[in-house]
């Protein structure tokens, strides 16, 4: 695999009415020429937006991506989304895996795990996030749970264009928080060297992206990191501003 080109994602979680758009609008237009030369560029809105959003971003080379979705392409399942549906939008990933859906739904790293293999039967990437609780990282325990969270959600079949993977501590999420820049590297060193073993020459491909509290301020040190392709970037993600200035640090 040649040199992996970096990838800034933001997560918009249950933010963005039809208002956001127009914010998508100055998100692609400050995608530049010379951005788009040295970083790629993914947004993932709520679910409400993205066929909005993926008209939008027709032309512009902007990813568009879904938060979550079900393991099953249709069926009686009120409320869920199939990957087939995110695909259907026009988006070409999915956000997999997140805390924020392993905290408050309950999903484990079996479910995580059919979620990536329904992503890549709709021939999405899956974005998938693993990280510690704060008591884990405490505990010593950080490198251990996240390589079973790993081990546990990746399907067989991972290649360096269907997976990418997201460390984000959940105690880094929205709380100003961040790890070391020694900590955050030991941790892509672990997946990555967990990939290669596992996937060979792909896993030497798959990016991994650090996400948790990403702001401008803070880029240009964590996307420095060996071992750390881009950056999953939840609030600072909201505005067109704070969003291209985090790509800024690959210029
Ligand atoms: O959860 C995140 C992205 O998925 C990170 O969120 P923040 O950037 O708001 O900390």
């Amino acid at each position: 695999m040649s040199k992996r080109r970096p990838l800034v994602a933001g997560n918009w979680k249950m933010h963005g009415l039809k208002a956001s758009i127009a914010e998508f609008g100055r998100i692609s237009a400050g995608y530049d020429s010379a951005l788009r030369a040295k970083v790629d560029l993914v947004v993932c809105p709520p679910a409400t937006l993205m066929s909005a959003l993926a008209i939008v971003a027709l032309g512009t080379r902007i990813g568009i991506g879904g938060q979550d979705c079900h393991t099953k392409a249709a069926g009686a399942y009120t409320g869920d989304i199939s990957a087939e549906m995110i695909a259907d939008t026009g988006a070409c990933a999915v956000i997999l895996g997140h805390s924020e859906r392993r905290s408050e739904h309950g999903e484990t790293d079996a479910l995580a795990r059919a979620k990536v293999e329904a992503a890549w039967r709709a021939g999405l990437v899956a974005i998938l996030c693993v990280g510690e609780t704060h008591a884990e990282r405490e505990a010593f325990r950080a490198l251990d749970v996240v390589r079973s969270q790993l081990a546990g959600s990746v399907p067989d079949g991972a290649t360096a264009a269907n997976l990418v993977v997201a460390y984000e501590p959940v105690w880094a999420i929205g709380t100003g928080l961040t790890p070391t820049t020694a900590d955050i590297a030991e941790m892509h060193a672990l997946l990555r060297a967990e990939l290669i073993a596992r996937f060979g020459h792909e896993g030497r491909g798959v990016r991994l992206l650090y996400g948790g509290s990403v702001k401008p301020e803070n880029a240009a040190d964590i996307l420095a990191i060996a071992d750390v392709d881009g950056a999953l970037v939840g609030g600072a993600s909201l505005k067109a501003e704070s969003f291209l200035a985090i790509a800024h640090a690959y210029l």
